[in-house]
């Protein structure tokens, strides 16, 4: 059996029985069934998540049972197989057919004339599938066309309009690349752009942030050296560019209220040169564990962690920071490039209630900031209700901070993540 597609079929069950993060399947998966091509899997099972309601809109054409009756092993096998006849132009339809009915016949058995007859018909007759008519329901048509559920596709028409919402839903598809953050304690931009492409990568200067390199070519960078010894981390440039907003300096004490696994944080530390004080807290322990295996990688030393709940008030720390970071947890809908499966998720209640936990979250932290100190929010989500109105409402009831700079990155715009960031300053007259 080929390595490669069982090694996509495995991270794409990951993903739909054990709600594992794609990212994290499949990274797991391909260090364990170790395939010949890496960038095949990538592409396939990416291709697979991100797409998914387009290929079962597809595969619901060729069947005559409900779609949610099928098995999940035969309906990722033939996602995986439309895919590849679909949308992979480099796969042969024959080997996209028979490499599917091999894996069926392992993990289907007794469904491989099926998927080989759904796959047939597909050929045969891949034009007779229609989308829904988009002049009688537009958001069923964008919801399928680029696989988005239907509330997210409502939410943004409501917040940016119809085209804004097709360009968000567009860029929402595609490899986003890798983003690697200098890390100036160890190495400096021309060395590291050096040392990379002497080990074959290739690599260009960001033009969102100082420190951010995009890697255009080569594998496996986090298995090279030079990553274990510290000279880098991945952050994705609109994360990057928040510290950088933020503006952290040498010998200053900041709080990270929501650190974990420690991304702005470690960031921080690199631009204060390793001096001064960062107390990163965060609500898992066990996440926080992660804070403390990087700063040992990266060779920071001045964060100190502990777990604590940051809608609690800890007064210890209370007037203390010169600057308090506040990235909270949030809907994620920025990011849905790189964690497709978010695209997905059922409007929970959980949704509605995260603005209510997001101000109560900044309000705390702001009890942290000195006077004349800074507070800045950031989410990964382009989600308003989480970002603009969290701000207006907490800027109503603290009138004591204003806006300094405020920035909402859009992934179609920016060509990074989707992320907002405000940085806020607590002003001393009116204390
Ligand atoms: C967006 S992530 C933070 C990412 C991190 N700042 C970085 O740059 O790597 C949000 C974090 O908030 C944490 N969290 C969720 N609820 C929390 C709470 N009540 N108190 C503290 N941390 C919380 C989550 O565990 C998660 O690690």
């Amino acid at each position: 059996m080929d390595a490669n597609r069982k090694t996509a079929y495995y991270a794409l069950m990951d993903v739909e029985s054990r709600k594992s993060y794609s990212n994290i399947a499949l990274n797991h998966q391909i260090i364990c069934g170790r395939p010949s091509s890496p960038s095949f899997v990538r592409g396939l099972v990416y291709g697979v998540l991100e797409n998914k309601m387009l290929l079962d809109h597809i595969i619901g054409h060729f069947i005559t049972n409900d779609i949610e009756k099928l098995k999940t092993s035969d309906l990722v096998v033939l996602r995986m197989g439309i895919y590849q006849l679909g949308y992979m132009k480099s796969v042969p339809e024959y080997a996209a057919v028979n490499e599917s009915v091999v894996l069926a016949k392992k993990f289907c058995r007794g469904r491989e004339g099926f998927i080989n007859g759904v796959l047939r018909a597909y050929i045969r007759n891949k034009h007779s599938v229609k989308l829904p008519d988009r002049s009688i329901d537009l958001i069923k048509y964008l919801s399928i066309k680029y696989s988005c559920s239907e509330w997210i596709v409502e939410m943004w028409i409501d917040q940016y309009g119809v085209d804004t919402t097709e360009e968000i839903l567009k860029n929402s598809q595609g490899n986003p690349g890798l983003c690697i953050r200098v890390n100036t304690l160890k190495t400096g931009k021309e060395d590291l752009i050096r040392r990379l492409t002497e080990r074959s990568f290739e690599v260009k200067e960001s033009q969102v942030c100082d420190s951010g390199l995009l890697v255009t070519k080569g594998n496996g960078i986090l298995e090279d050296q030079l990553y274990k010894s510290g000279l880098f981390s991945v952050q994705d440039e609109s994360s990057m560019k928040t510290i950088e907003i933020l503006d952290p300096q040498p010998g200053e004490m900041i709080v990270d209220v929501c650190a974990a696994p420690g991304g702005k944080t470690l960031a921080a530390a690199e631009r204060m040169s390793n001096r001064g004080q960062i107390i990163a807290t965060d609500i898992y322990l066990r996440k926080l564990a992660l804070v403390n295996k990087e700063a040992s990688r990266l060779g920071v030393s001045i964060v100190k962690t502990w777990p604590w709940d940051a809608t609690k008030v800890d007064s210890e720390l209370l007037e203390k920071a010169d600057r308090v970071i506040a990235d909270v947890p949030c809907s994620g809908l920025g990011v849905i490039r790189r964690k497709p499966e978010i695209k997905y998720k059922k409007k929970l209640s959980e949704f509605n209630s995260l603005p209510v936990k997001q101000l109560e979250i900044l309000s705390v932290a702001s009890k942290y900031v000195k006077r004349g100190g800074v507070l800045q929010y950031s989410t990964c989500t382009i989600n308003k209700q989480e970002n603009q109105n969290v701000i207006k409402e907490f800027l109503r009831k603290n009138k004591n901070f204003s806006i300094v700079e405020e920035r909402q990155f859009m992934p179609h715009i920016d060509l990074t993540d989707g992320f907002y960031v405000c940085k806020m300053v607590r002003s001393d007259s009116l204390i």
